[in-house]
């Protein structure tokens, strides 16, 4: 495991020790399982075949540092999705991304796209939190989990009523990602040894994923021309979210993606 990420799984443990603390755990699962059906971020992307922008919101990184660390996420929402996002991506992670499920929430409130809630999910307890803060799906990454917990995860996902987002960052991760038999995989292009990008790798890894499997690229989506680079290569739908943060103008920004995308098709 990198070192980022065993850093990373450590400030999870704790985030998951006082979610357990909580006076309110006993009823938390509860009443995330009591909600109405959130909105369908599967058949979001599918409605836009090759063409289907996740616009994240993401106010800093890892890699980067600051991003655009004062942006409103309802207002950044709501521009991804004037500029035609199929969903959106809320970045949840307070120690290295400065999100929350507030941003998670405050996007729910804003806009009516399916919300991805972008974490380093470990817990159950994480799942039942990130659907009551208004999410449609969670990140699930074969990285940070084993197999087992991959999959106890992802029924727990399904069992919310969440779609789960299973990712991968290299070949070897695919076998327990696949053997879910997911509808949707992301593969994701950062290395998370050295956190740069390389925008080949979904486009080397899409040909080991069965063509039904919806695929997404994540990360190192700098403009249109990886959009259709990806898209030329299989690649079904695009998370962006540093290139759109850092736009002077996001609506338009998400929009010449969009463009690309469906010019490609
Ligand atoms: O963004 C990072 O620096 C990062 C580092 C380590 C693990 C995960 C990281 N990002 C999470 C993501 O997957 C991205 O936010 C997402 O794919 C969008 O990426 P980008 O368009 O490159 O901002």
């Amino acid at each position: 495991m990198s070192d980022f990420l065993a850093r990373m799984l450590a400030v999870k443990a704790q985030e998951v020790r006082a979610l357990h603390a909580r006076p309110d755990v006993a009823e938390l699962r509860a009443q995330a399982l009591a909600m109405a059906p959130g909105r369908d971020f599967l058949a979001a992307l599918r409605a836009r075949p090759g063409a289907a922008i996740i616009a994240e919101v993401k106010k800093a990184s890892p890699s980067l540092g600051d991003i655009n660390p004062a942006a409103d996420p309802a207002a950044q929402a709501r521009l991804y999705a004037a500029g035609g996002a199929a969903a959106c991506s809320v970045l949840c992670d307070a120690s290295y991304f400065k999100g929350s499920l507030a941003d998670l929430a405050a996007v729910r409130a804003a806009v009516d796209l399916p919300l991805l809630a972008k974490d380093f999910h470990i817990d159950e307890l994480q799942l039942a939190a990130a659907r009551l803060a208004g999410a449609d799906a969670a990140l699930l990454i074969a990285a940070a989990l084993s197999p087992q917990r991959l999959a106890a995860l992802y029924a727990e996902a399904l069992a919310l009523g969440l779609t789960p987002l299973v990712e991968v960052h290299a070949a070897e991760e695919l076998p327990a990602a696949l053997a879910l038999d997911p509808p949707l995989i992301g593969v994701n292009n950062r290395n998370l040894d050295t956190l740069k990008v390389d925008v080949q790798t979904a486009a080397r890894l899409r040909p080991m994923i069965p063509a039904h499997v919806l695929t997404v690229a994540e990360s190192g989506v700098s403009g249109p021309a990886d959009v259709a680079r990806l898209r030329a290569a299989g690649l079904d739908a695009f998370l962006v979210g540093g290139a759109l943060m850092a736009a002077a103008d996001p609506l338009a920004a998400c929009a010449a993606l969009r463009q690309a995308a469906e010019a490609a098709r």
